[in-house]
């Protein structure tokens, strides 16, 4: 019961660094002592102190940590990455007992520090249920490619726009909000060609985060690219995956990746690579359709707007169709204002 109370706070604790440690999972730790909350830390960014290492250092004297109980929502680190081994300071601290929210699916680490725990005589617990807090990091490390939701805004109706080449403005406030920290919880976001003409948007945090997610365009002739749209006039890295080589200047953060053919695969491939965990599909209709058939899809958030549109307006998903329908489990159904919220998980 206690463990599990100290393991919620830990979980608090991680939940400080959402949108800051990019590519490294949110950790946080909790040490204890005689019943006694002694520190508590937490990942604050990438590349700095791990979460074990900020608690430590907000311990009175590092002498308290002997005989304490440190509650880390995942499994300490084993490695020399870019800081030192956390379970080398756990160990030369002489903590008693360390409770762990998971084991880390990182290979580099992966049950390596509870074996090394354990050798030195401290007491392990694996309380499996923080894997919450990461969910595209553990997708990622078991899967070996990024967590990907398919988002969009609809009538009632089932549209996405009024008419072919036309943007149609859907939700309100409240599920602006909400889009803007889907897109904090993703490391890249993917439109088509269409979209980006018609739409001409930023794809952007507003809050400005220190790692911004990936802007990724699909686009079949890269020499077609406006540099006077939005997205060429604010910052953050933006890959433009395309058929033909653009030869003009472009910004020092826009990328021109070509290829004969991006199928969804192939650009799945390709941000793997970089090591993206996470990819937010953003539109339009025929991209969408693209990754439902190659089965791509992972995760769905449907926004409903209170709105019939009726007539020649483009469905949610069209293009080519698929022999199997992809089943999927409804998770959350939430009123976002006079919008609704629908989130669903793929069942494999
Ligand atoms: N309500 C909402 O949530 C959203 C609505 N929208 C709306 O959707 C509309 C745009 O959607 P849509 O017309 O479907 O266009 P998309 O933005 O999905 O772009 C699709 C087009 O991209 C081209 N393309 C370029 N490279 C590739 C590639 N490698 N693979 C496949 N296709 C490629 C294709 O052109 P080609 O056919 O020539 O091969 C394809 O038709 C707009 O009106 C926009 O306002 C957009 C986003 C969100
Ligand atoms: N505890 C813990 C992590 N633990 C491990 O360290 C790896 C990242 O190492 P590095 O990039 O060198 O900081 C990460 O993938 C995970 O395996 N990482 C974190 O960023 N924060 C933390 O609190
Ligand atoms: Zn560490």
């Amino acid at each position: 019961m206690k463990d599990q109370k100290y393991l919620e706070m830990a979980m608090d604790q991680a939940k400080k660094g959402l949108g800051q440690t990019w590519q490294n999972p949110l950790v946080g730790a909790v040490i204890v002592k005689n019943d006694q909350v002694l520190a508590k830390g937490y990942h604050r960014r990438f590349g700095e102190k791990h979460a074990e290492i900020d608690a430590i250092s907000h311990l009175k004297n590092e002498k308290e940590a002997t005989g304490a109980t440190i509650y880390v929502t995942l499994e300490p680190c084993s490695h020399q990455g870019k800081t030192p081994p956390c379970v080398n300071k756990i160990i030369e601290l002489g903590f008693k007992r360390v409770v762990i929210g998971q084991i880390d699916p990182n290979p580099q680490v992966s049950g390596k520090s509870v074996e090394r725990m354990k050798q030195h005589g401290i007491q392990v617990t694996n309380l499996d249920n923080s894997k919450s807090l990461n969910p595209a990091y553990n997708f990622y490390f078991k899967n070996g490619r990024p967590l990907i939701t398919l988002k969009y805004a609809m009538s009632l109706d089932g549209k996405i726009n009024q008419k072919s080449g036309y943007r149609t403005k859907l939700t309100g406030k409240y599920t602006f909000k909400d889009t803007q920290k889907l897109r904090l919880m993703n490391q890249a976001i993917l439109i088509g060609e269409n979209t980006l003409k018609i739409d001409d948007p930023k794809l952007t945090v507003r809050t400005n985060p220190l790692f911004p997610p990936y802007r990724v365009v699909l686009i079949h002739d890269s020499r077609e690219l406006n540099l006077q749209q939005s997205i060429f006039k604010s910052e953050g890295p933006t890959y433009i995956l395309t058929n033909y080589k653009n030869e003009q200047h472009l910004p020092e953060n826009v990328h021109v990746v070509v290829d004969e053919t991006w199928t969804p695969k192939k650009i799945i491939d390709f941000l793997t690579k970089q090591g993206i965990q996470s990819l937010l599909i953003e539109g339009g209709s025929h991209i969408h359709a693209d990754f439902v058939k190659s089965g791509l899809v992972d995760q769905l958030i449907a926004y409903v707007a209170p709105k019939l549109i009726g007539g020649s307006g483009l469905p949610s998903v069209f293009g080519q169709g698929i022999s199997e329908m992809l089943d999927f489990k409804i998770e959350k159904i939430s009123q976002l204002g006079s919008d609704l919220k629908v989130f669903a998980k793929r069942v494999y």
